[in-house]
Order: structure tokens, then sequence, then C-alpha cells
């Protein structure tokens, strides 16, 4: 449902003995997912979709989003994140994408976190289709499809970063994320659930998510919020594994001592903390980051929390966040001039937030990272961008984003 009138919800959540695997749960085609470490949300069925789009859409999005909780009626005994009135949510990179923002309550939510499960009914006021039904779905075919380079190849790409290089230099930008694409095709019928499952079992501590065909494992929490306090996990500054235990050792003793990875991930930590101080002002975070581990990479990391001082919504901080400078570069509004000049297409929602948001405005956000969209016909669009400071080394950059495209390019092969 997209109209704008607001709809009356009803939600019950129970709480479940158990539930063993959640995505076997989900929708093949449509599949709605949540989940890192094994345990997470799934949701079935569209109880209301919301669609937002243009500079406001994550500030039209929290003020939808009220109005929707206002008028809805609770009963929520088990009290966990996640459970209640959830809806997933998808947001477009950039305030002119085509691609639209959504909202998404789903008819069914499945959850599990820390031992306990529960299952979440909602119903709209004069939707009379009976809820789907809740068991399991075999998982259909299995399919390996390649994807190849899209609106540029990868000399192109090497060509933006040098001019990137030479823009920094002059003095237009201090930093800038240059992405590039790869394209397949999902031929109709495709259990889109396979690659979610090969996702989640090989990026364990990623956020793995599903929202209207955005799918991915992201490593990059936006912003957590949950008993009015507010987390981020900031991501900038990347390394290639070792290929032995003393490689991978140096490999990571050269990341966290790189002068450009730190230059990088300086500029990432500091647009987070900026946007987040107005609503929690004792934020804390280590002087130097750390090194993160992914079975592809590692990442410069640093966590930032604090408690919220305001009533601010995890949509409300993502509206704040959105575009921190691990995805755009800093100043923004130059980084995203420059953006918009090299990159020869839309990023739809990649490196947008994706997450859920529940009743109270808690929730979990990520930045849409290793990730693919798959459109209503089957087109699949990954991407993979890169932090370019003025150290930066076209061919270095490049591969970094054959590193990064690993993840969902070895999903869907
Ligand atoms: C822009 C991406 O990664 C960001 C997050 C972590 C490390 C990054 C880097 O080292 O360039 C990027 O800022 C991407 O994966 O497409």
């Amino acid at each position: 449902m997209t109209d704008t009138e607001t709809r009356v919800l009803s939600v019950e959540t129970i709480e479940i003995s158990d539930l063993k695997q959640i995505i076997p749960l989900t929708d093949p085609e449509r599949p709605l997912l949540w989940m890192r470490k094994g345990q997470g949300l799934v949701g079935i069925g569209e109880a209301v979709r919301l669609e937002f789009e243009g500079p406001t859409r994550m500030q039209d999005a929290a003020a939808a989003w009220r109005e929707l909780v206002d008028a809805a009626t609770v009963t929520n005994p088990v009290e966990l994140p996640g459970t209640g009135l959830v809806a997933f949510g998808a947001f477009a990179f950039s305030a002119s994408s085509a691609e639209k923002s959504v909202l998404i309550v789903p008819r069914i939510i499945l959850g599990k976190r820390d031992g306990r499960f529960w299952v979440t009914k909602i119903t709209v006021a004069g939707d009379d289709r009976p809820l789907p039904r809740l068991e399991p779905r075999a998982f259909g075919d299995e399919y390996r499809i390649s994807l190849l380079p899209g609106d540029e190849d990868p000399g192109a790409f090497r060509a933006d970063v040098e001019t990137a290089i030479q823009r920094i230099v002059r003095g237009d930008v201090g930093k800038v994320v240059l992405a590039r694409n790869l394209v397949g095709h999902l031929p109709e019928g495709s259990d889109i659930r396979r690659v979610l499952v090969d996702l989640a079992m090989g990026y364990p501590d990623c956020w793995t998510y599903s929202v209207d065909g955005l799918i991915g494992s992201s490593p990059e929490t936006l912003v957590g919020v949950s008993n009015r306090t507010v987390s981020a996990r900031v991501l900038a500054g990347t390394m290639s594994r070792g290929r032995d235990a003393d490689s991978d050792a140096e490999a990571a003793t050269s990341l966290v001592t790189s002068v450009k990875d730190n230059d990088e991930h300086a500029f990432a930590v500091q647009s987070v903390v900026a946007a987040l101080r107005p609503h929690s002002p004792h934020l804390t975070w280590s002087e130097l980051p750390f090194a993160l581990k992914l079975p592809n990479l590692w990442h410069l990391a640093t966590d930032v929390a604090g408690p919220l001082t305001d009533r601010a919504t995890s949509l409300d901080l993502i509206a704040a966040l959105h575009p921190t400078a691990a995805v755009a570069g800093f100043p923004t509004d130059a980084a995203l001039a420059l953006i918009d000049e090299l990159e020869p297409f839309d990023r739809g929602r990649y490196a947008g937030p994706v997450g859920w948001v529940d009743a109270a405005g808690d929730g979990e956000w990520a930045i849409a990272l290793r990730c693919a969209q798959i459109s209503p016909t089957g087109d699949i669009t990954a991407y993979a961008g890169c932090g370019i400071v003025a150290e930066s080394d076209p061919m270095k950059e490049l591969t970094e984003t054959k590193m990064k495209f690993r993840p969902i390019v070895e999903a869907f092969g």
C-alpha cells in the first residue's frame, strides 16, 4: 500500500519456544531479512509500504512512521528490540536518485535475539486477506550468475580515480568516495534466499540484509538506537587479507600504521561525531581506530557510542548522518558534486541506510555496502567503492573494489 492515507494497524507479538533457521521462512522472490551472527528478523508479506524520494526522503519517512505508530494498537509483552511494530527500510543514496526509498511493514515478522524467539502479526484495518502461512519453504533450484563490468570498464574507473586525486591535490575536496558497478541477470522465479544464506554464512559478523530487492552483507553500522543509547561503527581504510598468518598480521599492521588510511578514516569518524553530537553530547570513541578482520579484507574501524539526550528516533538519526564521509567524502557537498560528475550511474540504494525501526523509534541501520539491487525484472546491479585521498593509487583502488565485490560475486556465482 503506497497511498498517503494513514493506515490503522493492529499488532500483536507473542513469544515462542524455538525458531531454528529464519531465512527459509521468508518469501523466496521478495525476501525481507535483517540478520547478524545467526539472529535477527525476517518478514513475510507486506502490510504497508511507504515510499519516499527527494532531499527530504528520510525526514519524510520519520514523520510518516510517527503517524503510523500513533494510529496503531500494539500488544507486545516481549519488549525486546525488534518486537512489536517494525518496518524494514532502504533509502536511496542520492537526493536525486530515481530509485524509491521505502519503509515496509510486513504482515508477519519472526525474530530471534539472545536465545528468545517471537512472532509478530500485523493486520491493517479493512484488509481481510488471510495472513500468509508460517512455514519454511523449500529452496528453489540452484543457479550460478556471473557479474560483469557495468557502466564503466576498470580502465575508466582508474581514470576517474586519477581525476579525483588531481581535484584533491588542487584543493577542491579533501576526500571523495568513488564507486563502480557490475551487472548480471537473475532468471525469473530464482530463489534469492540462496544468495542470502551464502552471505549470512560467509560473513556472519556483518549485517546480512534483504529489503525490496536490495541484498548484501555490510560490516558498517550507520546507527543503532536501543534504550536511549546511540551507537555506530565507522569504517574507512582497507587492506587485503594476507595469504598466511604472518602476511595477514603484516597486512593488519600496515593498515593501522598507514597515514593514507588513517587520514581517510579520520574524515569518516569526524563526520559521524559531528552529526550525532547534537543528539548525544557525551559521545565516546577510541582515539585510535582498530583493525576489523573480515573474511575478504581488513578495515580500520572506530566504535562510537553515547546516551541520547533528545527524542530522536533511529530514522531522525539516519537523516542526520547520511551521507557520512565513509561513503561520500569530505566536505560533503563538494564530494557529492564530484561523485555526480565522475560516476556515470545512479547509486540507487547502494551506500544508503538499510535496516529497521520499531514503534519506539529504536532500530538498527547499516550502510548498504557489499550489496546488489535486484530489479523486479531480475536485473542485478552490484556496487563497490573506495575512499580516495591525495595519497591514493588508482590501481590499488581498483583492486580494492574487486575485494569488496567478493561477497556478492561469490554468493551469486
Ligand atoms: C564505499 C565502500 O566502503 C567504505 C567502507 C569501508 C571502507 C572504505 C574504504 O576503505 O574506502 C569505504 O569508505 C564500499 O564498500 O563500497
